[in-house]
């Protein structure tokens, strides 16, 4: 099989659609509802690219035949649009003039060169002991023939700056917690080290172990929070391992486990995994970890925060897999939280951080733009600013467009709404079916849908060229979710565009947005900033938590003055990470009423892999205890129920002083009714990342019974 051939083959996924064209829902049942006027081709619909949308609203001659190839084409350009407040042209939104200066010139395909440039004056930090120097080129390092060909095969000229770090330092042996911006080359920087230390050190052990049904024994484990996200490192690592005699199998829930065991007994080196499926496959002893030698975590910081952490710790430290030292770990993301970066020194020894760009912020390279729009008024803004685009003819043809919103119901209506106005628009979130998100994804790479809504499961890591816009029309709770997002454009030196709708709501963030985007050197708008601070006068939702009173900087959290006086860091480094959290908590019982609307919100994520604990974000249970001595039950977002339905209220005044409300000072694990209103306020200051589990951990050793 050719490079070629073996690149482009399918990643052996067990489910293909059946149907070869996407079908949105408001088409897949009674579609008497729609208006029969709308006509999303403009005057002249083409079915040449196999689309399915048709001015009736059927589905077109073409259907189930679309190629899935076609590029997408620009939008409402005749402009039929279903809306009670008339057309764009007589609307009070008028924002096209806004367009004139957000011209995004379309780069060339991803792949077929990098700008460099863009990261010339990249800054860039390490720290830890015995740091080996960073290369300028590929051939500075013995990666091996075969390996080095698929680099040239893949038209990397030269390595990013975060290969040029990265790679010596992983091909030293050594542990690594890596941070570099998003779309900045993270991917390889992993691979390539285990590719080629696979490729010097073949296994000894037998790939399948004796006996029928054997045990697959991997020499690399990476693990991704997503199943798409999987999928692409799967992708991507088999295009670097071409003709290296190193094997990948991807496992990921949602598609049939019998597939992927099937795939397993054909030989794997390189196991890229999300964390659900792998403990499936670990728990019916088809797959064991003895023989790891190489762990990657990508999106390092969402696997280890509140939703993923139990899972991952189990697979680290309770299912054979070999201690730091004898395995070499590897930890990457664009965002690392402190907390996170403590946690995650669990899993390393004697370990380098590496920060290339400043950690948490975005690349340059987007334009960000914030609006401030009433939440009532968001759909509307969003179709003139789709028009507005497509008439300014904004960033060719193949551009698309991704739109963030914070629930999945909220992504099925926005989906429907786009389409029946016109607009070819797809969506994927948590609760569709993955045969259903993989055709999402498909058709919006493809252009066949040239917008796709998506819920935060979309937010990290995916590498789609030609995304040229992403907006966040629902902004997300936590800067660092908002910096994954934008960062699907502005990849590999390439330019985007961000657009962020800001409403009242978003309050608790705008210090947090206004710093990013004034480090990112972004205009910021002068009403954000007048947000901004009001907000940092009760303390701020976002970075100001995250990072300890909204310091921006690739810092390595070993540098802390605490860790290297040698006092005990275990309380202190949260004490100063979540410096805000106190204060926000208290502003939210004056400027933020709960809103019930909202338990869903957070967790949009919570499909990220089937048997992972959701997104961020954890409810008491009721088996919360008084005595110090044992830690409460957490329990998941989905279990959490609006605090006027709780009861058993328990103090959990061990943990005064830290993290709670000065109101309080105590924390409460469920609430007797009627509810006090502080223990509102707390509820959603445990949806903003409270970091319940390390201060349990600190406290019980453990974080549940
Ligand atoms: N040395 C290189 N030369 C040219 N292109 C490269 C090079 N390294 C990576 N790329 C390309 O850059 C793009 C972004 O890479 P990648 O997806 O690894 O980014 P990332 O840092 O992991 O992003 P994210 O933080 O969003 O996960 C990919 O399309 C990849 O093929």
């Amino acid at each position: 099989m050719s490079w070629y051939d073996s690149v482009t083959e399918p990643a052996r996924r067990p489910t293909r659609p059946t149907r070869s064209t996407y079908v949105p829902p408001y088409l897949r049942t009674n579609n008497n509802t729609m208006n029969t006027n709308i006509n999303p081709y403009g005057s002249q619909p083409d079915f040449s690219s196999g689309h399915r949308f048709t001015p009736s609203g059927r589905t077109g001659p073409n259907r189930g035949r679309g190629s899935g190839r076609g590029r997408g084409r620009s939008w409402g350009q005749n402009r039929y649009f279903n809306d009670s407040n008339g057309p764009a042209n007589s609307d009070p939104f008028d924002i096209s003039e806004k367009f004139d200066e957000l011209e995004v010139v379309e780069d060339g395909y991803v792949g077929e060169g990098i700008n460099f440039d863009a990261y010339e004056d990249i800054p860039v930090e390490t720290s830890g002991l015995d740091i080996p120097p960073a290369v300028n080129t590929f051939a500075e390092i013995d990666l091996g023939k075969a390996l080095n060909e698929n680099i040239r095969r893949c038209k990397y000229v030269k390595p990013t700056p975060i290969q040029r770090h990265a790679i010596p330092i992983a091909m030293a042996g050594r542990d690594l917690m890596a941070c570099a911006q998003t779309g900045s080359g993270k991917t390889a920087a992993f691979c390539f080290p285990i590719i080629s230390g696979i490729m010097r050190n073949p296994k000894s052990m037998p790939v399948w172990g004796q006996g029928g049904g054997g045990v697959a024994y991997p020499l690399a484990l990476i693990l991704s929070p997503t199943r798409e996200l999987s999928c692409q490192i799967h992708d991507e690592a088999k295009k670097f391992s071409y003709q290296t005699g190193v094997k990948l199998v991807v496992a990921y829930g949602g598609a049939p486990i019998s597939q992927q065991l099937r795939n397993l007994e054909k030989g794997v080196d390189i196991l890229v995994a999300t964390p659900g499926r792998l403990v499936d496959m670990i728990e019916r002893e088809r797959v064991s970890l003895r023989m790891i030698k190489y762990l990657a975590l990508d999106e390092a910081d969402r696997m280890l925060d509140m939703g993923f952490e139990p899972q991952i710790r189990r697979i680290v430290e309770q299912m054979e897999m070999p201690r730091p030292g004898p395995r070499q770990t590897m930890l990457f993301s664009a965002t690392f939280p402190t907390e996170i970066q403590r946690l995650a020194s669990d899993f390393l020894s004697n370990y380098i951080f590496l920060a290339v760009g400043r950690v948490g912020s975005s690349t340059d390279l987007i334009a960000q733009r914030v609006e401030y729009v009433q939440e009532m008024d968001k759909r509307k803004f969003l179709m003139n600013l789709l028009h507005a685009q497509s008439a300014k003819g904004a960033y060719g043809k193949h551009a698309l467009t991704l739109v963030f919103v914070e629930t999945k119901r909220g992504a099925d209506a926005l989906e429907r709404w786009l389409c029946m106005n016109g607009f070819p628009a797809t969506a994927i979130h948590g609760d569709k079916v993955q045969m259903e998100r993989e055709r999402a994804l498909k058709a919006f790479k493809s252009g066949v849908t040239p917008l796709l809504v998506a819920t935060d499961v979309a937010a990290r890591g995916l590498d789609i060229p030609h995304v040229s816009h992403v907006i966040n029309f629902d902004l997300p709770k936590d800067i660092d979710d908002y910096v994954h997002r934008i960062g699907r454009t502005g990849r590999a030196g390439k330019s985007g565009l961000a657009t962020a709708f800001f409403s009242e709501k978003n309050m608790p963030i705008a210090k947090s947005l206004a710093e990013l985007m004034q480090e990112a050197k972004q205009e910021v708008p002068p009403w954000l900033t007048q947000y901004a601070e009001s907000s940092s006068t009760y303390g701020s939702g976002g970075r100001g938590r995250r990072y300890g009173g909204g310091k921006f900087g690739g810092r390595d959290y070993r540098n802390n003055s605490q860790y290297n006086s040698g006092e005990d860091y275990s309380y202190t480094p949260y004490a100063d990470s979540y410096a805000g959290a106190d204060s926000y908590a208290e502003a939210t019982s004056s400027a933020f009423p709960y809103d019930a609307s909202q338990d869903s919100a957070n967790y949009a994520g919570g499909g990220v892999d089937s048997n992972a604990v959701g997104s961020r974000g954890y409810d008491f249970g009721h088996e919360a205890r008084t005595s110090s001595s044992s830690p409460p039950t957490l329990r998941s977002p989905s279990s959490c129920r609006p605090p006027h339905q709780r009861n058993n209220a328990v103090q959990l005044s061990s943990l005064t002083g830290i993290g709670t409300t000065p109101t309080s000072s105590v924390l409460w694990a469920g609430f007797s009714t009627p509810m006090p209103k502080f223990c509102v306020d707390l509820f959603c200051f445990c949806d903003q990342s409270l970091p319940i589990k390390p201060l349990m951990r600190e406290k019980w050793g453990r974080t549940q019974h």
